[in-house]
């Protein structure tokens, strides 16, 4: 287990490979998740690149940090952390608040990034309302209260079957992150807004999306897609909103085929 200390916030990493012999490609999880969800694509692209993952703060082994956190709070802990690992122009995939992270971080340090994949995220992701009911239902009862509705949005039916010990596993993942880290992100989403800022992006971008993702539905993804000059869009079948997790031979091979095409030689297919 690695950990660092960023901001005053104590992050739990995971590096994989040396940054300074490989492309490096950093991971960033979703809300109520942990680094562990990106397990079954790092273990195929592991052999070819360098790969950063962590928890953000408020989730898995991090600290929850100071109250309350923004967007920008994450992105400056990430930016701490590949100013220690030394990693530059890194490809950076977000899911969802991630992809967030993600945007946030090119506007802060652009040297940091150098392409986007943005997987199941938007340019905004839900609205004031939306998350205000979200965060009263976990104030006032508890992150069990909304599993079942989250699942619905994570995962298809298919993969939701009581027998699927996996999708007990993830139940336990949503269920066991902090409430005070899980309402922080919360809001961190209510409040970040990137309409603008996607305008601007100019590092080679994809906008990747399940096709049944309920949490950012292939609609929300095509209009980010469309804001940043030049990004791709891809589509993925029999998937919800964690592709890692629901279909990770697909998002492998979106992501290797999109490194191949914008640093070709770099990577082995
Ligand atoms: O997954 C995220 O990071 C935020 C989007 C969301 O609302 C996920 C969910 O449906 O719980």
């Amino acid at each position: 287990m690695q950990f660092a200390r960023i901001n005053d916030v104590t992050i739990h990493y995971q590096l994989i490979g040396a940054p300074a012999d490989r492309p490096v490609i950093v991971f960033i999880n979703s809300l109520g998740t942990d680094f562990r969800i990106w397990r079954d694509v790092v273990v195929r692209l592991a052999g070819d690149y360098a790969i950063v993952l962590y928890d953000k703060r408020g989730h898995g082994l991090s600290d929850v940090g100071q109250l309350p956190s923004s967007i920008e709070d994450h992105a400056t802990d990430l930016a701490g952390l590949l100013d220690l690992l030394a990693v530059k122009a890194a490809v950076i995939c977000g899911l969802s608040v991630g992809g967030l992270i993600a945007q946030s971080l090119y506007q802060r340090r652009p040297d940091l990034v150098g392409a986007l994949l943005l997987c199941d995220t938007a340019h905004k992701i839900g609205t004031a309302e939306s998350w205000n009911a979200r965060i009263a239902a976990v104030e006032g009862k508890s992150i069990g209260s909304i599993v079942d509705a989250v699942m619905e949005r994570w995962f298809t039916p298919a993969f939701r079957r009581p027998e699927n010990t996996a999708y007990s596993g993830y139940c336990n993942m949503l269920t066991r992150q902090p409430v005070e880290g899980y309402v922080a992100a919360c809001e961190a989403i209510r409040d970040a807004d990137f309409t603008e800022a996607a305008k601007s992006i100019a590092v080679p971008t994809i906008c990747i999306v399940g096709d049944q993702d309920g949490s950012t539905p292939p609609d929300l993804v095509l209009s980010t897609a469309r804001l940043i000059p030049g990004a791709r869009y891809e589509i993925i079948r029999d998937c919800a909103h964690i592709p890692c997790v629901e279909q990770p031979e697909a998002l492998t091979a979106i992501i290797r085929a999109f490194l191949t095409s914008i640093s070709p030689g770099e990577s082995s297919p």
